[in-house]
């Protein structure tokens, strides 16, 4: 029997997922490790914490393999995207990663706004975010003069872990897109950008294919992991890519919705020149030479989380949403808005916090619980009605990641987004995609789309229910004014935040 390891290297945990030539999730290893929040707006890891995290994981997997753990064959990655990691020339961090939900960098966006202009659309495709890669190398420079003159290159999430697994330093062109330092379309990084900024291009590590074998582990790696030597290294994706991958979406037509600590609504795209302005991301696919258009909403999952942890800190999610399917669409005239850490889309905006509106004295727990996974699904639809107004239709949504858990709130997805939502047989999240990058890479199938037809199995559909439709339609109106209605009042606020 041979197998293949998938690793999903979240902002929460990573995830490794040990898969059969069937594609059946044969047993599965998680981590967690800390965020560091020191100042509003920041957050931060340990690039050393997810290397532990992921050989532990990888052990754990093996162990329960026993003699059988020469039978991995390949292993792959998925990882937060955008997450800045400056190396030394020893290729030692010189300081901990300032991650893709980190909004410091405002400043440093409208210095790229200014030095590029329209160009940085024509070249990265996207606008300048503060979660974006290049804005927290200028941070650094800018801020912390001694550590950046200390980094010799820079890598992202994942390409550190592989990186301390194999002693390669690569970046794929799915996770490179997020550092608005690719020129997407002709997969290269940018020297136009590079200069622009007096950016060295020593400081870009060469770019592969997400299926690309770009290794073999080390003599430590195997021995800390249990995989023998042998087991072939794949270069992995972005997290929304491999996410896509592991949902099958490998072509045009049917739309991805992910909530994890993140939320995307994502669509795959065929032609590189595909332009929706910058209101959404445009990014390299983990399939080669295919591309993804995705709306990003920052505190999706992680609105849940905080609620869970503020108000419930001692029940699951299953336990606090449990009376969520009592109380009726609405919430009783309860809104909430999502924006704990800012937004992106529609309103890039790293100053805008969240707020409840509404509050009566009827309400309860279950009611804030369900205003919780409402305005969350609203935040999405904004990137649905994005696509559909560049003239996309949205009828089929997969939806992957924790959010994907609960199916009240996969029935909500349903009726706000007004489409029919699918749930995976089993919810892998993009664990599943980096196995089939792997799976792909080591020659088991021709193509990913083969892989796809073996993989990905489809649970239940969620269809829209047309009074749920119309009642959310109305609502959604009203949530919609709540960002241009609130955000002078954020700004009020702001001298008052930690
Ligand atoms: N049983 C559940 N029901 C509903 N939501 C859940 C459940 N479990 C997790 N979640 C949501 O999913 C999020 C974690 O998703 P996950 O895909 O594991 O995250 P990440 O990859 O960002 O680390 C949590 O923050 C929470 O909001
Ligand atoms: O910033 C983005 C995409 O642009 C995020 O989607 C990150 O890639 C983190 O993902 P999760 O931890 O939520 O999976």
């Amino acid at each position: 029997m041979g197998y293949v390891i998938g690793i999903d290297l979240g902002t929460s945990a990573v995830k490794a997922l040990l898969v059969d030539r069937e594609g059946t999730v044969r047993a599965e290893a998680a981590r967690e490790y800390p965020l560091y929040h020191n100042y509003s707006g920041w957050s931060e890891q340990d690039p050393d914490d997810w290397v532990r995290g992921t050989l532990e994981a990888l052990r754990e997997l093996t162990d329960g393999l026993g003699a059988e753990a020469d039978a991995v064959e390949g292993i792959s990655f998925s990882g937060q995207m955008h997450g800045l990691v400056l190396l030394d020339g020893a290729g030692a961090p010189v300081r901990r990663a300032i991650l893709w939900n980190d909004t410091r960098t405002s400043e440093q966006c409208r210095e790229i706004e200014r030095t590029l202009g329209e160009r940085l659309l024509g070249i990265a495709r996207n606008p300048a975010l503060e979660g974006f890669t290049l804005p927290k190398l200028l941070w650094v420079r800018q801020h912390e003069p001694e550590a950046f003159s200390r980094a010799a290159t820079f890598v992202l999430p994942k390409d550190y872990v592989r990186y301390k697994l194999t002693g390669e330093l690569h970046m794929d062109y799915s996770d490179a897109a997020g550092t608005l330092l690719l020129d997407v379309a002709n997969k290269r990084w940018s020297t136009e950008i590079l200069d622009a900024f007096g950016l060295s291009p020593q400081l870009c590590v060469p770019l592969v294919a997400s299926h690309d074998r770009v290794g073999e582990l080390s003599s430590d790696a195997a021995a800390a992991s249990g995989l023998s030597q042998r087991t072939g290294v794949y270069a992995g994706g972005a997290d929304n890519a491999c996410g896509a991958i592991g949902a099958g979406i490998l072509s045009e037509g049917v739309t991805l919705c992910s909530i994890g600590t993140s939320g995307v609504i994502l669509s795959s795209e065929a032609d590189k020149d595909r332009d929706f302005g910058g209101k959404v991301h445009f990014f390299n696919h983990g399939k080669p030479d295919a591309f993804y258009a995705m709306g990003v909403t920052l505190g999706a999952g992680y609105s849940l989380s905080w609620f869970r942890r503020t108000f419930a800190p001692d029940e699951s999610y299953d336990a606090l949403l449990a009376g969520v399917g009592d109380v009726r669409p609405g919430a009783g005239g309860l809104l909430f808005t999502p924006y704990l850490v800012g937004e992106r889309t529609p309103h890039a905006d790293a100053v805008v916090r969240g707020s409840f509106i509404g509050i009566d004295g009827s309400h309860g727990r279950d009611h804030f619980a369900r205003a919780v996974l409402e305005g969350i699904t609203f935040s999405l639809n904004e990137s649905v009605a994005i696509f559909r107004a560049a003239g996309k239709t949205v009828d089929t949504i997969i939806s992957i990641g924790g959010g994907a858990r609960n199916p009240h709130w996969l029935q909500m997805q349903a009726d706000i987004f007004d489409a029919e939502v699918v749930a995976l047989e089993t919810e892998q999240g993009p664990g599943m995609g980096a196995a089939m990058l792997a799976a792909y890479g080591c020659g088991w199938f021709d193509s990913l789309e083969a892989c796809a037809a073996r993989f990905v199995r489809h649970g239940a559909t969620y269809r829209p229910d047309a009074a749920a439709v119309r009642q959310y339609a109305g609502l959604f109106d009203a949530y919609r004014q709540v960002y241009a209605q609130t955000r002078g009042l954020g700004e009020a606020l702001l001298p008052y935040r930690a």
